[in-house]
């Protein structure tokens, strides 16, 4: 099979396969973009594998550093932007369940194949664009089959954080999972734990966006894999009412924690504290709560709550919201929220400067309370947004 219309950057990474060829060695596109343009959706990265041992490629580019030189990475500038090249291997060891005690180069492309996780991630393709199969991944592709390469057992021991990356594209893909596959994912799921919980949260999150998250959940929680992912154990009837919802579509990382939040039963402290687990960064957990704690009061918003959440986790909280047939249309929302006489306390037209250079007022806490209590006059149409009018309430009311 050869593929004809190959995308750009292919054609700009070129140069680097054919100079490699010309030096007597091979070189080939492997991975994730092979398997993309074959599915003929758009690539980022293109990871490129050869014969050449890491002196060898040294040797042949002028401009090279060494990114990943122990696994056998060299990053190529030669040709303009970087391409990382890495030297065909073979792998030993793993007794960590996670990255190899030892890593051989080798020469034949069929060994560095081998001891790559799944069939359709276990192609490669050479500058000219013709596919070398050698594990049955056009097949696998062809069939919709997410099928790990040779004993799949072998695969996960090799990795754990392959059996999530195996239902990730389940999920991405719209793929079914191979029988054998499921099984040995189910006997080896409690490896999970030997991973650390970044890894999986990037597989997880790619599960929860993909393009059919109710596979990808059904297959979660039928291999058990679930059980090892900290406290999702305890949630299993949440994750259920997940897996079951129609057109679960969610666009962003937040959504999906407000989702689980929510359908987990937890209060938003509760979501957040989950995160943290989890290893979130500090603005996301931050969004996530502020998120839910507007959904808890979908459909009726008073101003309050807009200003507090501000349109982006509006909209997040919305689509939430759509779940349990409370989400409000995205137009009506906007309008709500513009119509706020002010978005934030930046818009307010007081500021503790004008309170001490106009009514006398001396630094101190009295500034920030009396700022406080006219920001929520000004939000709630008590007070017009005007200097002149705020510093005469301030000083003859309050
Ligand atoms: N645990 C892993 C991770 C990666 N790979 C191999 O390395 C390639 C590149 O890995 P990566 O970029 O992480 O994944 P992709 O398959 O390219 O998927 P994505 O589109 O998410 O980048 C994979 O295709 C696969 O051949 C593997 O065998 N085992
Ligand atoms: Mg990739």
């Amino acid at each position: 099979m050869k593929v004809i219309n190959l995308p750009q950057n292919f054609i700009d990474a070129r140069p680097i396969l054919e100079q490699l060829q010309k030096h007597g060695y091979e070189a080939y596109f492997v991975g994730g973009s092979v398997r993309d343009t074959l599915l003929e959706t758009s690539i980022n990265d293109v990871d490129i594998a050869t014969s050449a041992y890491p002196a060898e490629v040294k040797n042949i580019f002028k401009r090279t550093v060494d990114t990943g030189i122990k696994h056998g990475t060299v990053m190529i500038l030669d040709h303009g932007q970087g391409y990382e090249v890495t030297t065909f291997r073979t792998e030993s060891g793993y007794q960590d369940f996670r990255r190899p005690d030892s890593v051989t180069f080798v020469r034949s492309l069929k060994e560095d194949l081998k001891r790559r996780d799944l069939t359709i991630n276990a192609l490669a393709m050479d500058p000219q664009g013709n596919i070398i199969d050698l594990f049955g991944g056009l097949n696998d592709l062809k069939a919709k089959t997410i099928k790990a390469v040779g004993q799949p057992a072998a695969r996960f021991h090799e990795d754990a954080l392959r059996m999530m990356r195996a239902v990730r594209f389940v999920s991405q893909l719209g793929f079914t999972l191979d029988n054998q596959t499921r099984l040995a994912i189910k006997e080896n799921a409690p490896l999970l734990t030997k991973i650390a919980v970044e890894r999986i949260h990037v597989e997880w999150i790619k599960l929860m966006l993909g393009k059919d998250p109710q596979k990808g959940l059904n297959e979660f929680l039928k291999t058990q894999m679930f059980q090892y992912c900290l406290s999702f154990k305890e949630h299993e009837e949440g994750l259920k009412k997940i897996a079951q919802l129609s057109n679960l579509n969610l666009h962003s990382e937040i959504a999906v924690w407000v989702l689980i939040g929510h359908f987990f039963g937890l209060k938003p402290e509760e979501t957040g504290q989950m995160l943290r687990e989890w290893k979130s960064s500090n603005e996301i957990i931050a969004d996530v709560v502020k998120a839910q704690k507007a959904l808890n009061h979908f459909p009726v918003l008073n101003p309050q709550v807009l200003y507090q959440t501000g349109l982006p986790l509006l909209l997040v909280a919305n689509q939430v919201a759509k779940y349990e047939n409370n989400a409000l249309p995205e137009a009506t929302l906007s309008d709500w929220y513009n119509s706020l006489p002010i978005k934030s306390k930046k818009e307010l037209q007081l500021t503790g400067t004008d309170l001490i250079k106009n009514l006398e007022f001396k630094p101190g806490p009295q500034i920030g309370k009396t700022i406080n209590s006219i920001e929520q006059l000004v939000l709630n149409g008590k007070l017009p947004n005007k200097k002149e009018a705020l510093l005469h309430y301030t000083k003859t009311v309050m």
